[in-house]
């Protein structure tokens, strides 16, 4: 799916009045439709609803909805925010659309601000995608009241106060919504850690608005629907052979780190690569051999931390990282690996860390090649701390750009940042996948799809579905605080599954 800026937004809706054609009055009832659905099937038992509406066509989708919702036996009531002596034009129409019998009261001055005290829904249409400005004055003072309320809080398309494309610092004057409605695509800024008590639970609300413009307007930023993780994954035929699904190396573990390279070499067999081997200190080799019957074993020569390189040209990816230290002699090993690499490869954890001490390695690194680093570990890479998401983000794609490789930074939503400048935020996951392990699960998924000749980009952006996929499901099964990587890894198979469906 593609992410549009506020600016393309208001141009898709402009264009969209024009050809479908559709009056945009009828535009703003068909998205207000869709939102009153959406309230219906989730919170029927909810019955007290107060809309806070401003005077832009924000607040004309709360009009809307509450005259619905009215019709509908809701026990609905009304606060307009003048904010601004300009109105909206289908605002006003639907004001006076609205029942007689819905209770509708002005806020013009501070004192008409209400305490809110009665047990009732409050669902925030103040600002949309409008928003130019930090809230100040009446429109501060009801956002401020709002959040001290404690009442449940349903945001239209965005949080009041909240900046869709950039960086909103001024945090006391954004609603902190319990969950967000957000109309067509979700917004850029939704995506991100520190606006999390602005979003809460995130629904994606269709309105139908022009396909013929998502299609042609470019954009580079993406969030990997289910859909485009099916465009992507390709289920095996009948005829199909071992030999067509990649001869796979992960390289890993250290004395103590053992079981970071277990788990990276379980998830490659489980994600599917028709051979998988594990390079381990010879500390691991017998745990590798009686623990993954599946997987084949190389020792190397030192106990306690991979020493030696191997003849890397007779796989078809190499995943490097898992456990493995940072001990001089293995720096010597990796750096030879990727030397002698001539294909993509997969780069995790202190292969990372080694990469920031070591700036010379980036000219070594195969292009296309796949890098996941955590926060911490894209920090260390930039050679920055990052005060706020979007720097991050965008010191990220630059990375990737300059030095041809694909970054894959992780955390909720990953956003996988390729060489030509596209970014892919993914949809699955949980905060359950916040536990040692899981990066691991992670590389081996990823070396994984790379060996079975998905191309570079495609395993990156499969495999973080697939991993964040099998994440929900672990967690439904075993709770977000109990759930571990090897649930991740057992759940892959379901999430596979579900890509047939
Ligand atoms: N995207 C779409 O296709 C559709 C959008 N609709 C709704 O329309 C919304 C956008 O409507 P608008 O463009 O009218 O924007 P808003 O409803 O967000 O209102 C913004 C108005 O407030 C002013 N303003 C901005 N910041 C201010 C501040 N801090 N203090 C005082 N005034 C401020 C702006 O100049 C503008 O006039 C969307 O968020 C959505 O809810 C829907 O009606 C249906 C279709
Ligand atoms: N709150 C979260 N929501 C969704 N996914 C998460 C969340 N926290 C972590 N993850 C995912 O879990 C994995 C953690 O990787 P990493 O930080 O390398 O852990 P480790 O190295 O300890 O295994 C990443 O894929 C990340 O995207
Ligand atoms: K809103």
């Amino acid at each position: 799916m593609k992410l549009f800026t506020t600016q393309q937004i208001r141009d898709w809706d402009i264009y969209t009045i024009k050809n479908e054609p559709i009056d945009s009055i009828d535009l703003m009832e068909r998205a207000a439709n869709r939102l009153t659905d959406w309230y219906y099937e989730n919170c029927e038992r909810y019955t007290d609803i107060t809309f806070f509406c401003g005077v832009g066509n924000n607040g004309g989708d709360g009009l809307v909805m509450a005259r619905l919702l009215h019709l509908l036996h809701f026990n609905v009531k009304c606060y307009i925010v003048h904010f601004s002596d300009k109105i909206s034009e289908d605002f006003k129409q639907n004001l006076s659309r609205l029942p007689k019998n819905v209770p509708c009261y002005d806020i013009k001055e501070d004192s008409d601000v209400p305490v809110i005290n009665d047990e009732t829904v409050l669902v925030d249409c103040i600002f949309g995608s409008g928003l130019s400005r930090p809230p100040k004055g009446i429109t501060q003072k009801t956002i401020i009241e709002i959040n001290r309320s404690n009442n449940p809080v349903i945001a239209i398309d965005i949080a009041s106060g909240l900046y869709a494309d950039h960086y909103s610092t001024h945090f006391q004057t954004i609603i902190e919504a319990d969950i967000t409605l957000t109309l067509e695509v979700p917004k850029l800024a939704m995506l991100f850690p520190e606006n999390d008590k602005n979003v809460g639970e995130l629904n994606i609300i269709p309105i139908d608005l022009s396909k013929k413009f998502k299609e042609e307007t470019p954009s580079n930023y993406f969030f990997t629907t289910h859909k485009n993780a099916q465009e992507i994954y390709r289920p095996r035929k009948r005829f199909d052979h071992k030999g067509k699904f990649g001869n796979l190396l992960i390289v890993g573990g250290s004395k103590g780190m053992i079981g970071a390279v277990q788990l990276a070499t379980k998830a490659g067999l489980r994600a599917g690569a028709g051979k998988t081997t594990a390079l381990v200190p010879a500390c691991g080799y017998e745990i590798i051999q009686a623990t993954i019957p599946e997987a084949m074993c190389i020792s190397d020569p030192s106990r306690n931390h991979i020493v030696a390189s191997t003849l890397v040209s007779k796989y078809s990816a190499i995943g490097i990282g898992p456990g493995i230290g940072q001990h001089e002699q293995t720096q010597k090993a990796v750096r030879s690996i990727i030397e002698d690499a001539e294909k993509p490869i997969v780069l995790d954890a202190d292969a990372l860390n080694m990469l920031s001490e070591n700036d010379e390695w980036w000219s070594l690194i195969p292009e296309n090649s796949i890098l996941t680093p955590h926060l911490g570990e894209f920090e260390r890479l930039a050679g920055i701390q990052f005060i706020n998401s979007f720097d991050r983000l965008e010191a990220a794609s630059k990375m990737a750009k300059e030095h041809n490789v694909i970054i894959v930074l992780k955390g909720a939503n990953t956003a996988i940042c390729l060489p030509n400048g596209q970014i892919h935020f993914n949809s699955t996951g949980n905060a359950g996948l916040a536990k040692g392990g899981s990066g691991d699960a992670l590389l081996g998924i990823i070396s994984s799809l790379l060996a079975q000749k998905y191309k570079p980009y495609e395993a990156a952006i499969l495999g973080v579905y697939l991993h964040g996929k099998a994440g929900d499901y672990a967690s439904a099964d075993k709770g977000f605080e109990s759930m571990v990587a090897s649930d991740v890894i057992e759940s892959l198979g379901k999430a596979f599954f579900e890509l047939l469906k």
